[in-house]
């Protein structure tokens, strides 16, 4: 049968594909223009704890981003990928306190080594920088279909928890349409290097 999860498939590899050939030198270039945009963001005046991630592959770089949060006193969360794909969390002690983490057939990751707070740990963040493949202009986003922040969307949906939800991409990867399913929550900003969008229907 096909349906917005085989449009969300074929989108998903032509984008990695894409995201394939990008070298580290890209990612580090996008890395300082995104952290200034984050950080310029009303909203992140304020905020004291935020979950983050850090960039792998052909993701657009969060590093200089995580550096910066850190130097202003922010609190970090990074996810623990937990077997069944739902997410843990940890606090980002600097680049000495992540572990480099291998699943077969995936990408290799970089996680924190520290304590580990629990999944709930999310529901007390000001901020959530959600990775993506794509995302379009009513804020829906396509993930890696793992499902993980879906998960993380409907738990902070059930503890009532409103969070500022930032997702950081490449600018051919701000698209026109995204397929969605009635489970996608979408997102209030995606930060591409050329701009700033704000999700239509918030503020
Ligand atoms: N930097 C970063 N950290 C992250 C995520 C992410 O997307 N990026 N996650 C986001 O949830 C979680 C980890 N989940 C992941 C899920 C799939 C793959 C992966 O390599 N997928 C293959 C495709 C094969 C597959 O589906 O497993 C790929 O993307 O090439 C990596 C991480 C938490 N940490
Ligand atoms: N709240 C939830 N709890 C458990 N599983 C869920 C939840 N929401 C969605 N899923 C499942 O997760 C799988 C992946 O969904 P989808 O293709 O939307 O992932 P994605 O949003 O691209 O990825 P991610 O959330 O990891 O960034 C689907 O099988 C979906 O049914």
């Amino acid at each position: 049968m096909s349906g917005p999860d085989d449009a969300k498939r074929g989108l998903r590899r032509e984008l990695l594909a894409v995201r394939s050939r990008l070298t580290g030198d890209d990612a580090e270039k996008t890395a300082a223009v995104l952290a200034r945009r984050v950080l310029s963001l009303p909203e992140m005046a304020g905020a004291r704890t935020v979950a983050a991630y850090v960039s792998v592959g052909g993701e657009p770089g969060t590093g200089a981003l995580l550096e910066e949060l850190r130097r202003r006193g922010v609190r970090v969360l990074l996810p623990v990928l937990l077997p069944d794909d739902d997410l843990d969390w940890a606090e980002y002690e600097g680049p000495a306190s992540l572990a480099e983490t291998r699943r077969s057939g995936r990408v290799t990751l970089h996680e924190p080594a520290g304590p580990r707070l629990g999944p709930e740990a999310v529901t007390g963040v000001d901020a959530v920088l959600l990775p993506g493949l794509a995302a379009d202009l009513s804020g829906r986003r396509l993930g890696r279909g793992g499902g993980s922040y879906d998960r993380v969307l409907a738990r902070l949906a059930a503890a009532g928890a409103d969070p500022l939800l930032l997702v950081l991409l490449h600018d051919h990867e701000l698209r026109e349409e995204v397929p969605a399913e009635p489970h996608d929550r979408p997102v209030h900003v995606v930060l591409t290097p050329s701009g700033t969008h704000r999700a239509r229907g918030r503020g």
